[in-house]
């Protein structure tokens, strides 16, 4: 069976973070495993408080997994601090860790900020460098290029800014546009738009990692990147057209609806 890493926070609805992620890992047959950077008390309404883990504890996990279950893929989510991203960076290397996607998580869509300002930087230059590709959402890229990005022209610019620093794939994901979510996935001047309508379902909650964790596992299982980048958009479409209903708030995907 292949195996697959999240290195993110947690949700203790199940709808983002860790628990996202595992439960898309099942449901691409894959066998999942986790580190936990932070456990977050949230839930579909909003995140109450985040307490980081030490990067002691961050270097004990990482030997309990790669000592023991070597990860074929590894899926990088939220990361608040610098000295985090630091110890998480050392450990890749120490372990020469392979098929990294990397979704560089900054701020909730409830508005709570999931990575402190002074980190930006070592997420920029340390983590993001390590990775195959990396999936921010339109104000995640808007922080990447510094600049606001306000249609598809503007993506594509973004998406060329960021290739002058960082040499992986680039998926610019346009969840946030109101006419259509069409991701743009850029690498090498080669463009491949992933179009799709947008779909009426305020229940959006953890729809980034549950992406960027369908790319991981289809990187795991042997994809290319541009062939898991595609099916990985087939799934998240399928997860908001299945319309599941949960919450108070901005409800959580089903992720198993493949499996019906
Ligand atoms: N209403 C929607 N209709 C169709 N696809 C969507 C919708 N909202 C998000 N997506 C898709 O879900 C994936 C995650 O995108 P997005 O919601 O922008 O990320 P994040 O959760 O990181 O903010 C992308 O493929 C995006 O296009
Ligand atoms: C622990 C944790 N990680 C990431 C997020 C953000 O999730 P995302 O998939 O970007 O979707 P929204 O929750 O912003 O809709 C999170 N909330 N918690």
């Amino acid at each position: 069976m292949k195996t697959v890493l999240t290195i993110a926070g947690t949700d203790p609805t199940g709808g983002a973070g860790a628990q996202a992620d595992l439960k898309t890992f099942t449901a691409h047959k894959v066998y999942g495993m986790s580190i936990i950077t932070a456990l977050v008390a949230q839930n579909t309404l909003g995140v109450k408080d985040i307490m980081n883990v030490t990067p002691q504890f961050l270097e004990e996990q990482f030997a309990c997994v790669f000592e023991d279950i070597y990860p074929d893929a590894i899926k990088i989510g939220m990361v608040s601090e610098t000295q985090l991203i630091h110890k998480i960076v050392e450990q890749l290397k120490k372990y020469d860790a392979k098929n990294i996607v990397v979704d560089p998580v900054m701020v909730s869509t409830s508005g709570s900020r999931l990575l402190e300002d002074s980190a930006l930087t070592a997420l920029k230059q340390e983590l993001i460098p390590l990775s195959s590709i990396i999936t921010p959402n339109i104000p995640e890229a808007e922080v990447l290029v510094n600049h606001p990005i306000q249609n598809k022209a503007d993506m594509l610019k973004a998406a060329k800014e960021i290739s002058e620093w960082y040499l992986g794939y680039i998926l610019i994901k346009g969840g946030h546009f109101e006419e259509c979510a069409d991701d743009l996935l850029y690498h090498a001047d080669e463009v491949i738009w992933l179009e799709c309508e947008h779909i009426d379902n305020p229940n959006t909650h953890g729809s980034g990692c549950t992406l960027s964790s369908a790319i991981a596992s289809h990187l795991a299982l042997g994809y290319d990147i541009v062939t898991s980048v595609k099916k990985a958009k087939e799934y998240i479409t399928g997860a908001l057209k299945d319309n599941l209903d949960l919450g108070h708030g901005s409800g959580p995907l089903n992720h198993c609806w493949n499996m019906k």
